[in-house]
């Protein structure tokens, strides 16, 4: 049997079985089968059809957005519209089929901008140019599902589901679960909440079912369900078996993704305010340009990027030009932005702002910037 059958097989036996607590360990040992084969799916293949001519496109610019969405949803039409690359659309399905790359400029940011081939149910498994499509996304800041608003929420549901399928987790956090494979000691298993969806024993079973060995690169899982399992896992909140099969798998992204609804110039009023309401979501029409400067606002909060003031020795900081860098920026990436050099010649900085106790404070080159901080920097 291949690894796409075994995967079937399983997925069916997963709706077949009733989720009580009668079946929640062989449920539980089901997902973990399921996690290791698309893990081995997922393993960079060899051939040159996966390789995916045309979609390694070079990062640039502040932030990378991938747009998502089945044909002829419109992702071209709004690349074309927002940014100065023309991409082509037209009516038929599979009009685009690379990567095409465009820029948006907003407050001071170039984010780019990645128009995509459409992708169809199956697209995880390597229907369509699904695959590497997906391996774009990847490596996206946000991403923006476009969906087109006559036919939405199947489409999403889809859509949510091939993305789920490859571990990449949309507008969730991180389950905070400490997980560390050791040498030797068997499982050590510890929580600081009460659990009402994983137990111990649940946790041993899927640990023994997907053993992490040794981690090499993402994808380099391997397992040996005979030998005794070692690791110390501490549950810091009440998460599910999925979550926990995410933490042990660890190639997992979370991802931040706004919901687009194009073409709401086709439906009715009561349904525009419908889908509006739906959370993560964003109503717009290309066609009768509607509603573009609300989604670019909404891009940039779910960007979270990190504007970073400047300010000379006894003048004031300079807002009109930031600095604008991905969250986790410290002083010595606002120092390599300014000049390569910069940080050689780095004594200290004084910072304003919500990152220091007081203002201003005088940090050294790891000191972590926050959002809208004014930065004066001190050579030596
Ligand atoms: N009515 C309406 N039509 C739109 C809107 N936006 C795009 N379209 C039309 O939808 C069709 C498909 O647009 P594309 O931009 O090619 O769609 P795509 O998602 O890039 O399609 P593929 O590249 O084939 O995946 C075109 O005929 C567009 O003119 C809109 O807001 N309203
Ligand atoms: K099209
Ligand atoms: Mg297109």
């Amino acid at each position: 049997m291949g690894i796409l059958e075994k995967i079937s097989e399983i997925e069916k036996e997963i709706a077949r079985t009733q989720k009580n607590k009668a079946t929640e360990y062989h449920l539980g040992l089901l997902k973990a089968k399921l996690a290791k084969y698309r893990a081995q799916l997922l393993e960079p293949s060899k051939s040159s059809a996966a390789k995916g001519e045309g979609f390694d496109v070079m990062k640039s610019g502040d932030a990378r957005v991938a747009l998502i969405g089945f044909p002829s949803v419109g992702k071209s039409t709004f690349l074309s519209l927002m940014t100065s690359t023309a991409s082509e659309a037209a009516s038929y399905e599979f009009t685009t089929l690379t990567c095409i790359p465009g820029v948006i400029e907003y407050k001071g940011a170039n984010i780019q901008l990645l128009d995509l081939p459409g992708i169809i149910e199956g697209a995880a498994q390597g229907k369509g140019r699904g695959r590497q499509v997906i391996a774009v996304a990847r490596t996206a800041d946000v991403v923006i599902m476009m969906l087109d608003a006559t036919k939405g929420e199947v489409q999403r549901a889809l859509l949510e589901k091939e993305l789920e399928s490859v571990g990449i987790r949309l507008n969730k956090s991180k389950p905070n679960i400490y997980f560390k494979p050791k040498k030797g000691g068997g499982i050590s298993f510890n929580s600081t909440v009460t659990l009402t969806q994983c137990s111990e024993k649940l946790v041993q079973l899927i640990l023994h079912e997907y053993m992490v060995c040794r981690r090499v690169g993402i994808w380099a899982l391997t397992m040996f369900t005979s030998e005794i399992f070692n690791a110390e896992v501490l549950f810091r909140e009440d998460c599910s078996p999925d979550e926990f099969i995410d933490v042990i798998v660890g190639n997992r992204v979370y991802m931040p993704c706004l919901y687009v609804y194009n073409k709401i110039d086709q439906i009715s009023m009561e349904e525009v305010d419908r889908l509006a309401r739906r959370p993560h979501s964003v109503v717009i029409s290309c066609g009768m340009k509607l509603n573009l400067d609300y989604l670019l606002e909404k891009l940039w909060e779910y960007l979270a990027l990190t504007c970073i003031y400047t300010k000379k020795r006894g003048q004031r900081p300079d807002f009109t030009d930031a600095i604008i860098l991905r969250k986790g920026a410290s002083v010595e990436h606002v120092c390599h932005r300014i000049h390569r050099s910069l940080a050689s010649q780095f004594k200290y900085a004084l910072v304003w702002g919500t990152s220091t106790k007081y203002s201003p404070q005088r940090v050294g080159l790891t000191h972590m910037m926050e959002h809208e901080d004014v930065i004066q920097i001190v050579k030596k």
